[in-house]
C-alpha cells in the first residue's frame, strides 16, 4: 500500500477464494478500516472492466440526450429511486441549494414484478439498460459478499444480512456532473453528506473530486487507483452497529477553473436490505461505555425519513 493513500486498500479475493487464515486477516482488516475510517479501497473484486467502461459509454450517451427526451424517463411517485432525475433537484439535508449534477437510477427487479414496477427501457440508447442490470447484479453480489465478511467480523452469523438483501431495494446510479459554465453561487458538485444504506460501493471516481472528513474535521481525497472499488459505510449499519462501524462524511468539490470543461460520471451502488429489515442496534454493539444511541426502526421507515429530508420525496 502506498503511504499517503487516504484509505487501506483490501483483496475481495482473499475473502472469496482464501484459505482460512486469510479470510479471517480479511475480516479483520475490512472491519478495522470500518471502524476507523468507514471507507476502503477493494481490489480482486472480478467486476469486469469492460462492463464498467461499456456502461460508462452507454451513461454518456444517455446524458448527452436533450433534456426533454431524458425527462421522458422521470417517473412521477418513484421519489427519484428509479429512472431520471434531473439537474437541480437532489440536495444534501443539511443544504439550501442542490448539488450540481443530474442523475439516473436502476433498481431492483424480481420475478412477478410488472413493466410498471420495472425499470424504464431507454429506447434511445437501447443496450443502457441491459449493461446496468448486469452491472447491478454484479455489484449485488459483491456487496453480499462483503457483506458476509462484515457479518463475521461483528460476530454474526454469516448469512445475516444475506437474508435481508435477497431482493433488498438497493440503488444503481449513474451520476453526470456536468461541465460548470460560469462560477457557482455556494453550490458543489455534491455537497457533504452520509449515504442512507448498508454499505456503498463506487466506481469511476478516478476524475477526482472525492473527498472525506477525517475524525479531526479535516477533507482528504480519494484517489482510487487502476481497477479499485471504493467502499463505505452507511447510517443504516452504522445505527444498526451503535457507531462501532462508521458511516464517514464525503462529498465531491468542484474542480480548479483549468478544468471545468471536464464533466465528471460516477456509479455508486446504495446496497439496501428489504423494507422490513430491523434496525435495531445489535445487542452485542452496547455497552454501559457505548449506551444505545438510536431508537428502533425499520430500513424501510428509516429509508422514507431520509428521502423526505433530502427532498425527493413529499
Ligand atoms: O460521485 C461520487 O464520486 C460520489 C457520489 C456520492 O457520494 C453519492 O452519490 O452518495
Ligand atoms: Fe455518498
Amino acid at each position: 500500500m502506498s503511504a499517503n493513500r487516504t484509505i487501506p486498500l483490501v483483496n475481495l479475493s482473499d475473502f472469496e477464494n482464501g484459505d482460512e487464515a486469510t479470510r479471517q486477516a480479511f475480516i479483520k482488516q475490512l472491519g478495522t478500516a470500518f471502524h476507523d475510517i468507514g471507507f476502503v479501497g477493494v481490489t480482486g473484486h472480478g467486476i469486469p472492466k469492460s462492463l464498467i467502461d461499456d456502461f460508462f459509454v452507454a451513461a454518456k450517451k444517455f446524458f448527452a440526450l436533450p433534456e426533454d427526451v431524458k425527462r421522458k424517463q422521470e417517473i412521477p411517485g418513484a421519489a427519484g429511486q428509479r429512472g431520471y432525475t434531473a439537474f437541480g433537484k437532489e440536495k444534501a439535508k443539511q443544504s439550501k441549494v442542490a448539488d450540481l449534477k443530474e442523475f439516473f437510477q436502476i433498481g431492483q427487479e424480481t420475478e412477478g414484478m410488472s413493466d410498471e414496477e420495472r425499470n424504464p427501457r431507454v429506447a434511445e440508447v437501447p443496450e443502457f439498460m441491459d449493461l446496468g442490470m448486469k452491472l447491478y447484479r454484479q455489484f449485488e453480489q459483491k456487496g453480499n459478499s462483503l457483506l458476509r465478511a462484515i457479518a463475521l467480523g461483528l460476530n454474526l452469523p454469516e448469512n445475516y444480512f444475506g437474508e435481508y438483501t435477497k431482493d433488498g431495494v438497493s440503488i444503481l446510479r449513474a451520476i453526470h456532473y456536468p461541465p460548470i459554465t460560469n462560477e457557482p453561487a455556494s453550490a458543489i458538485r455534491a455537497e457533504q453528506h452520509e449515504d442512507i444504506n448498508l454499505i456503498t460501493l463506487l466506481v469511476g471516481a478516478s476524475a477526482g473530486g472525492l473527498q472525506l472528513q477525517n475524525a479531526a474535521g479535516e477533507w482528504q481525497e480519494i484517489v482510487p487507483e487502476n481497477d479499485e472499488i471504493v467502499i463505505n459505510v452507511g447510517d443504516m449499519l452504522q445505527r444498526l452497529t451503535n457507531n462501532h462501524l462508521k458511516s464517514t462524511t464525503h462529498r465531491v468539490v468542484n474542480p480548479p477553473r483549468s478544468e471545468w470543461h471536464k464533466p465528471r460520471l460516477s456509479i455508486p451502488f446504495f446496497l439496501h436490505p428489504r423494507p422490513e429489515m430491523s434496525l435495531n442496534v445489535l445487542e452485542s454493539c452496547v455497552s454501559p461505555s457505548n449506551p444505545q444511541h438510536y431508537p428502533p426502526t425499520t430500513a424501510g421507515e428509516y429509508l422514507d425519513e431520509r428521502l423526505r429530508q433530502i427532498g425527493l420525496k413529499k
